[in-house]
């Protein structure tokens, strides 16, 4: 991912993503490893500005863009793995839970869902996807509590699975965990990870109507924009500090 300052997934970029999937779907890969040119973020999640004071149409096109992307991730059939080198809160962080496998780099990081402190309700294939890493009861408490881990933290309740030196030994770890399914027939591989996947695939796929709607609401509640007006006054501030 390359999009400066903070690889943050706006309308355009989540078509950009959509495309390259379909593009690298018609391909015989072994596998695909997510990781971020931008020192030291991963992903800073959605592009605040989406949902910010926004245009109805496009907050639905959106998010339905949001839905797309997930959906072709959580069914490549291929390994998918994910070298967290820097900062993946909230959607950076659902990224990589749409991968098979996570190494992440050392270093001052976050990494988990932070929602709740926005007033916003994580959809349900969202806390499918993290309760398939983790266990129900620390998916539960960490949404709850809008808990962004550190990396040792993270690897002891096992959202990543590996912590790697930097960037190019997450990258090699990546690469040795695609290597385990050399001998595997890709078809049984590939059909067992979906069938592990279902739950979250299903949501996405029957809900899609509702899901938008759910979004829409919550983004539009009046609270919400509230936190997100403050939320972003902090962001543009922090440099000024
Ligand atoms: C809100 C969603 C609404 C409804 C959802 C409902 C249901 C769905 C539920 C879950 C779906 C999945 C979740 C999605 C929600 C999101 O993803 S919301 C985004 C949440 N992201 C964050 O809270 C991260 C905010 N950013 C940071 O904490 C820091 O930037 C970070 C620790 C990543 C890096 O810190 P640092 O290295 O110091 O860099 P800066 O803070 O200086 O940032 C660099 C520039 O990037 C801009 N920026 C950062 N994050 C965002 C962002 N999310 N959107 C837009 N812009 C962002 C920042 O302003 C700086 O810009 P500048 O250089 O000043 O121009």
């Amino acid at each position: 991912m390359q999009r400066p300052p903070a690889n943050t997934f706006n309308l355009e970029y989540l078509h950009e993503i959509t495309n390259s999937l379909d593009e690298i779907s018609k391909q015989k890969l072994k596998g695909v490893i997510l990781t971020s040119a931008i020192p030291n973020i991963f992903s800073a999640g959605l592009d605040i500005k989406e949902f910010y004071k926004p245009d109805l149409q496009r907050l639905e096109n959106f998010w339905s863009s949001v839905q797309d992307v997930f959906i072709k991730l959580l069914d490549l059939d291929f390994a998918t793995a994910a070298a967290i080198n820097g900062h993946a809160p909230a959607a950076g962080c659902v990224l990589s839970l749409s991968c098979e496998y996570r190494a992440m780099v050392n270093g001052n990081y976050k990494i988990g869902l932070n929602e709740a402190a926005l007033g916003i309700i994580t959809t349900p294939w969202i806390q499918a996807m993290m309760y398939q890493v983790i266990p129900m009861k620390h998916t539960e408490t960490a949404l709850t509590t809008a808990k962004l881990f550190d990396v040792d933290e993270a690897l002891q309740i096992g959202l990543i699975d590996e912590i790697a030196s930097n960037k190019e030994d997450a990258i090699n770890r990546c690469k040795q965990y695609i290597r385990k399914f050399d001998k595997i027939p890709l078809h049984a591989r590939a059909l067992t990870k979906q069938r592990m996947r279902q739950t979250p695939i299903k949501i996405l796929r029957e809900q899609r109507d509702e899901d938008i709607r759910m979004f829409v609401d919550v983004v539009m509640n009046p609270s919400v924009q509230d936190n997100l007006k403050d939320y972003v006054e902090k962001l543009k501030n922090k440099k000024k500090k």
